[in-house]
């Protein structure tokens, strides 16, 4: 065997023996001991006459590193006498630049974890491990709570550092074995093979919640995040990829929906409930354009005169299957899909144009409040579009009023505050909604721009026997009168809840004692009958 000078040349001249290079031992000398069987296999396979066999492996250099190089033979006749033509190629480069193909397309960019992919090829193989050994595997669905939050009020390179933060500290709450995947906005995967310890798999769930559950510190600010988990396990849960991670998906809403910040096991039964939620997401993305969607109207009272000052629109939706449904089968799901921006427009638009129909039949003049969404009042053009609705309807803007809960306002304060400044400027009448519920401090109301505060119905319910609630709610009534905005008590459903509240002096009232909230139709002959509440 004769080898060309070039073949020593990375392996060191100075290693090179004396002798000039003879044999297949000389010949394995540069090649790393662990590869020299590889290629010493693939080269008897030239035995069989005419092949041509190739083989990778890899070579010590002088300084201690390693090349890969890939070997072709192929065999050839002269003279009579079989010889081989070995040619050994440096393929380091094209090593190296496969790596990072390969590493690119199986792992997130921004976090360096695996990516879907990675994920699933990883538990392909795991599956198939777990089927062979009888050891189960978990699969854990992690979405982070409130994550869109940051990504809205503080930017999204904010928004990267927390996911960053939040794959370091998942990285740590498991072992190197799992898999620790990246698979959308904020959402996670993980895998966690052999759990034979059935409090394992529970333990790491519990690890990771109180890791979210930390605070994060960006640029000097603090956010607080919490997740919610859902797991699936193999073999119960499915027997392949798509199920197993269908399911924990599946288990993960149902986390979520149950007050996040928690972890729940999948279940057959939630499978059923989940083909339920999808069928009404389906309704519910054509609802508006099917016209299923209507205002209900429910009559706002003052209390001296038993007068209607106003109206609040609540909407209801004609399910084609289900019947009249009420707004909390419907929002929660319209929020989390993103269509309640939609429809809060569309409620805007239809109350505005109802308003001015009453108006343009001289009946006597009210305000139509309508409900407003987080999601809608974070646009930077709120205000523009309110203006634009009000132009279209031909509605004075003091005709209108936008309720806000006050946990909504609490949420992001200081950059709806300048939103809330220019409603007012506009002549909208701004109110907010369930208030004693959210714990805004009284500094923090008398810089809000409302002008009316209504006292949610959980103080209301029990008077005037309960003490408690009759010390609650008379310190509300003093506080918004020295704060000078109108008190409005909701859920008034009794003469002695009405009698209380006017005794101290609330302004009006709104709930089932005047009446409930009607279709437009019964609530036009109401306000035609110029009915007075009043006895
Ligand atoms: N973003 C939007 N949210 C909306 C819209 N329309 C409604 N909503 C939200 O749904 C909440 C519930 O509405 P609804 O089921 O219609 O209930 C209202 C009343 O029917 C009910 N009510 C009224 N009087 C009484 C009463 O005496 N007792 C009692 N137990 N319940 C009563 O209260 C609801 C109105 O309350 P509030 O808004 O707090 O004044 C509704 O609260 C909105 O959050 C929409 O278009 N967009």
């Amino acid at each position: 065997m004769a080898c060309s000078p070039a073949w020593w040349q990375p392996w060191a001249a100075s290693r090179r023996p004396d002798a000039p290079p003879n044999g297949w031992q000389a010949f394995c000398v540069p090649i790393c001991p662990d590869d020299r069987n590889i290629v010493a296999n693939a080269l008897q396979r030239l035995a069989q006459p005419k092949q041509i066999v190739s083989a990778d492996g890899r070579i010590a250099r002088s300084d201690g590193s390693t090349a890969d190089i890939e070997l072709a033979a192929t065999p050839f006749i002269i003279q009579g006498r079989q010889d081989t033509l070995l040619v050994v190629r440096d393929v380091s480069e094209r090593k190296k630049t496969e790596q990072k193909i390969y590493h690119l397309a199986h792992h997130d960019p921004l976090t360096g974890l695996a990516n879907r992919m990675l994920l699933k090829e990883r538990l392909e193989h795991a599956i198939a491990h777990a089927h062979r050994t009888g050891k189960p595997l978990a699969v854990l669905f992690i979405d982070l709570d409130r994550f869109k939050g940051i990504n809205d009020s503080a930017g999204h390179s904010t928004g990267d550092q927390v996911l960053i933060e939040c794959a370091h500290r998942l990285r740590h709450c498991l072992r190197d074995s799992d898999t620790v995947a990246r698979t959308g906005g904020d959402e996670f995967l993980i895998l966690i093979e052999a759990s034979t310890d059935p409090l394992h798999v529970p333990a790491v769930a519990q690890k990771i919640l109180a890791s979210m559950e930390r605070p994060f510190h960006v640029g000097g600010k603090e956010y607080a995040i919490s997740a919610s988990i859902g797991i699936s396990t193999y073999p119960t849960d499915g027997s392949n990829v798509e199920a197993l991670i269908k399911h924990a998906d599946i288990a993960m809403y149902r986390a979520k929906n149950e007050g996040r910040g928690g972890f729940r096991y999948y279940s057959a039964a939630m499978a059923a409930q989940s083909l339920e939620r999808y069928a009404m997401e389906g309704a519910l993305r054509h609802a508006l354009e099917r016209g299923e969607m209507e205002l209900y109207f429910q009559p706002k009272v003052t209390l001296q005169d038993g007068r209607i000052s106003g109206a609040e629109a609540l909407i209801r939706w004609h399910h084609p299957k289900l019947g009249l449904l009420l707004p909390h089968r419907f929002i929660p799901l319209a929020e989390e899909i993103g269509l309640i921006t939609e429809l809060g427009w569309w409620a805007i638009a239809e109350a505005c144009r109802h308003c001015r129909d009453w108006q343009e039949q001289h009946l006597p003049p009210i305000r139509i409040a309508v409900n407003l969404a987080y999601s809608q009042f974070t646009d930077d053009r709120f205000c523009d579009k309110v203006r634009h609705f009000l132009q279209a309807a031909k509605l004075s803007p003091s005709s209108l009023a936008l309720e806000l809960t006050e946990t909504m306002v609490m949420k992001n304060a200081e950059r709806l505050m300048s939103t809330l400044q220019q409603l007012k400027q506009l002549g909208v009448h701004l109110s907010v909604d369930d208030f004693g519920t959210g714990y805004s401090s009284l500094a923090f109301l008398k810089r809000l721009p409302v002008d009316s505060v209504k006292i949610d119905r959980s103080f209301i319910k029990d008077l005037p026997g309960d003490s408690e609630d009759v010390a609650i709610t008379r310190a509300i009534l003093a506080l918004l009168h020295s704060l000078k905005r109108t008190a409005v008590a909701e859920g008034v459903e009794t003469r002695a809840q009405y009698e209380f509240l006017l005794e101290n002096g609330c302004e009006e009232g709104q709930g089932y004692y005047f009446s409930a909230a009607l279709p437009h139709q019964e609530f036009h002959a109401l306000l035609a009958d110029a009915r007075c509440f009043a006895v």
